[in-house]
């Protein structure tokens, strides 16, 4: 049975002045979530006290007390404060937290109490907040009266209201500002929102908005939103992530921040594209929201603007590189086996590609880890381009390809339609790959450049005369589809558009850079330029176009397609590796989502409005493959596997309080 700690049902829920400090509850999760869980699961949990202390800000916080135990034990030789190395182990590892074992007999035991949220924490608990959505008997039970307007609304009206209000804000960081606020502020009504308003909101939490919110991350901060480890952390990064609130984590995304978007360095305040791409992985793949884990690792920027700017809010030095950065990140690595273990998802994300190729392939064999940049828009492509063969014709292996861009985006995608036509023809991957040509910054990649070249631009060095720019490229090779993938923004000019047209009757062209400002063009330069004939889509959204008469609704080739619903069904079947045939499988399920009324309208990708139908297809065929594969270690494999997933899926619908 658990105790409970009367301070907290006296409203307040603290016990005072214990001189702890570590995640403030009163701007996250955390405490009554456990209590619940708990309560149900009569497991004992050691780490709910609450205390008082005043944040930098200044405002009220509960604090955590999981770090109490090894403050009040004694300390050993080579012990910090802080120490949380486990005491006493069992052989397979286990802490002895409540002090069972004989090994620690002699030890120091904190008798841990659980206590439940209510009165005003219940208010400022981002996870348990429900605002005016408390009903009469949760105000009385929780010690909310008085604490709220006597009117009681429903969870719908708020979100009409909440929605009226973001309309009011024409400002797209004004609207990125109000839903972090809310995240913070009432975390159900947040994800109620992006759920139900996907299309609407997609952009201002994802690109084009949060790319602008990273650049301005040092002037809008107003609460950390997730864990930032920098280099003044080596040696204690284990000990970091011990302070983040939660314990079952099954996803985490991970910048360093070197190139976010295709916006280049933005050193610590990349931070808004792990709190976006979660945010994603819970709205569009069911996710849970405690589940995932947003980390910036910071070992200082090369931007020259950001360290002078005031405001920066990370590490004020150059980057460091080789031994220095491999080392932290390593520690980061290990760190999140030895905390989370196996099975937890690694997302890296918006790393430079002189680490980003290197980062996945070390760690592919030892963890559970997953590019997305170069995995997830490889996946998101093939899907679209599969799709669009019902609209330009011809089979995939009868297509050839130019890419404007040879980095992790572009070689990766490359990859990935190489292995797909090698399935389909039995060829080689070599063969194949003599379909696809990359254009980098200096011209296009041919074997001439071999010698100079980094190594995963290697395999796509074909035989031909140097070409120096993507319109000669487009002239000589003739591709019938063009990607884009190179950062920069208006770089498919009306010359590489009307080639590309005059060489095919229906060319696809994909601009995929994000954000906005960085599109190698515009839909309504792709449809105008073309004269209609285009099928095209892009990184970041483009509002629909009319062109002579017609209306042209362009598509969005974006990995967030991908990424949530081939997480969930990594997490689903408990998979412990990544293998290329669950990028195959998860290309195949989004391409199946196309209908016919889509293609109608010109679209390779499925509305994302029908996002978690979609995510959970992908999941399925994603966890089928890793059962098939042996890596899936969640058994007995269940029998219908898009509706287990969708059974899986985070709800943002209100619970109801005892
Ligand atoms: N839509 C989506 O889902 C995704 C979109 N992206 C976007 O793709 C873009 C690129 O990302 P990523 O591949 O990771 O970046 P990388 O830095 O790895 O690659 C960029 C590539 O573009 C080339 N390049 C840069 N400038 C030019 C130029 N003026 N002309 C020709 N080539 C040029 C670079 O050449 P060189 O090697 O010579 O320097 C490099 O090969 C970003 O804008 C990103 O936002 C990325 C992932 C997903
Ligand atoms: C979408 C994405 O991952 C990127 O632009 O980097
Ligand atoms: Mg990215």
């Amino acid at each position: 049975m658990i105790s409970l700690n009367t301070a907290n049902l006296m409203g307040h829920g603290c016990s005072k002045n214990l001189g702890i400090s570590g995640w403030c509850g009163g701007d996250k999760r955390k405490i009554s979530e456990k209590v619940v869980l708990r309560v149900n699961s009569k497991v004992r949990e050691h780490n709910n006290i609450h205390n008082t202390g005043k944040e930098e800000e200044g405002e009220e916080k509960k604090v955590i007390g999981r770090k109490m135990e090894s403050v009040l034990k004694p300390l050993r030789d080579g012990e910090s404060v802080l120490d949380l190395s486990p005491r006493s182990t069992v052989s397979g590892g286990v802490e002895d937290v409540y002090g069972e074992d004989r090994a620690t007999e002699d030890q120091l035991v904190t008798p841990w109490t659980i206590s439940v949220a209510s009165g005003w924490s219940l208010l400022r608990d981002p996870q348990y907040n429900k605002g005016l959505a408390f009903s009469e008997k949760e105000r009385d039970a929780h010690y909310l009266r008085g604490l709220l307007p006597p009117t009681v609304l429903t969870q719908l009206l708020q979100e009409k209201k909440l929605m009226h209000n973001i309309r009011q804000y024409k400002v797209p960081l004004q609207k990125y500002v109000a839903m972090m606020e809310l995240q913070e502020r009432n975390e159900r009504l947040f994800y109620k929102l992006l759920v139900d308003n996907v299309e609407e909101l997609l952009p201002v939490v994802y690109t084009p908005t949060v790319g602008e919110a990273c650049q301005k991350y040092g002037s809008i901060f107003r609460r950390p939103q997730g864990l930032y480890i920098s280099l003044k952390e080596k040696g204690k990064v284990l000990e970091v992530l011990k302070n983040w609130p939660e314990r079952t984590i099954q996803v985490i995304v991970v910048t360093d921040g070197e190139r976010i978007l295709g916006l280049g360095d933005l050193g610590c305040q990349g931070m808004g594209i792990p709190v976006g791409k979660l945010a994603l992985y819970t709205a569009l793949g069911g996710v849970r929201p405690s589940a995932c884990l947003p980390v910036t690792i910071d070992v200082g920027t090369n931007n020259e603007t950001l360290l002078k700017d005031e405001f920066y809010i990370g590490l004020r030095q150059k980057r460091a590189t080789g031994q220095e950065y491999y080392d932290l990140l390593d520690e980061f690595m290990t760190a999140v086996k030895q905390n989370y273990g196996e099975k937890v998802l690694v997302q890296f994300e918006d790393f430079a590609n002189h680490n980003a190729f290197e980062l996945l392939a070390k760690y592919g064999t030892t963890h559970l880890v997953f590019n997305d940049d170069i995995q997830g828009t490889a996946s998101v492509v093939l899907a679209g381009v599969v799709a669009a063969l019902k609209l330009i014709g011809g089979t995939l292996p009868e297509h050839k390809f130019l890419f404007l861009g040879a980095g992790e985006a572009g070689t990766g995608i490359a990859e990935l339609i190489a292995l797909e036509m090698s399935k389909q023809t039995k060829a080689p991957i070599e063969e194949s790959r003599k379909k696809i040509w990359l254009v980098d910054s200096k011209g296009l990649i041919v074997s001439s450049r071999k010698n100079s070249l980094q190594h995963f631009k290697k395999p796509w060095a074909h035989e031909h005369e140097p070409v120096n720019s993507l319109l000669e490229a487009v002239k000589v090779i003739k591709p019938t589809v063009l990607i884009g993938s190179s950062g920069v923004g208006k770089t498919f000019t009306k010359e590489v558009v009307e080639a590309m047209t005059s060489n095919n009757d229906k060319p696809l062209i994909l601009a995929l850079s994000n954000p906005t400002s960085q599109s190698e063009c515009t839909a309504e330069e792709a449809y105008q330029w073309s004269e209609g004939r285009a099928i095209f889509a892009s990184g970041s959204p483009f509002d629909p176009v009319e062109y002579k008469g017609k209306v042209y609704a362009s598509g969005q080739a974006n990995n967030a397609y991908i990424f949530p619903g081939f997480g969930l069904g990594l997490v689903i079947s408990g998979a412990i590796r990544v293998h290329d045939d669950m990028l195959l499988a998860a290309s195949e399920a989004l391409a199946k989502q196309v209908s016919e009324e889509n293609y109608r309208n010109g679209l390779i990708y499925p509305p994302f409005s029908n996002i978690r139908k979609i995510s959970a297809n992908i999941a399925a065929n994603v966890a089928a493959k890793a059962y098939e594969l042996g890596l899936a270690t969640r058994l007995p494999r269940p029998q219908d596997l898009v509706k287990y997933a969708e059974s899986c899926m985070y709800t943002p619908v209100y619970r109801n309080y005892r």
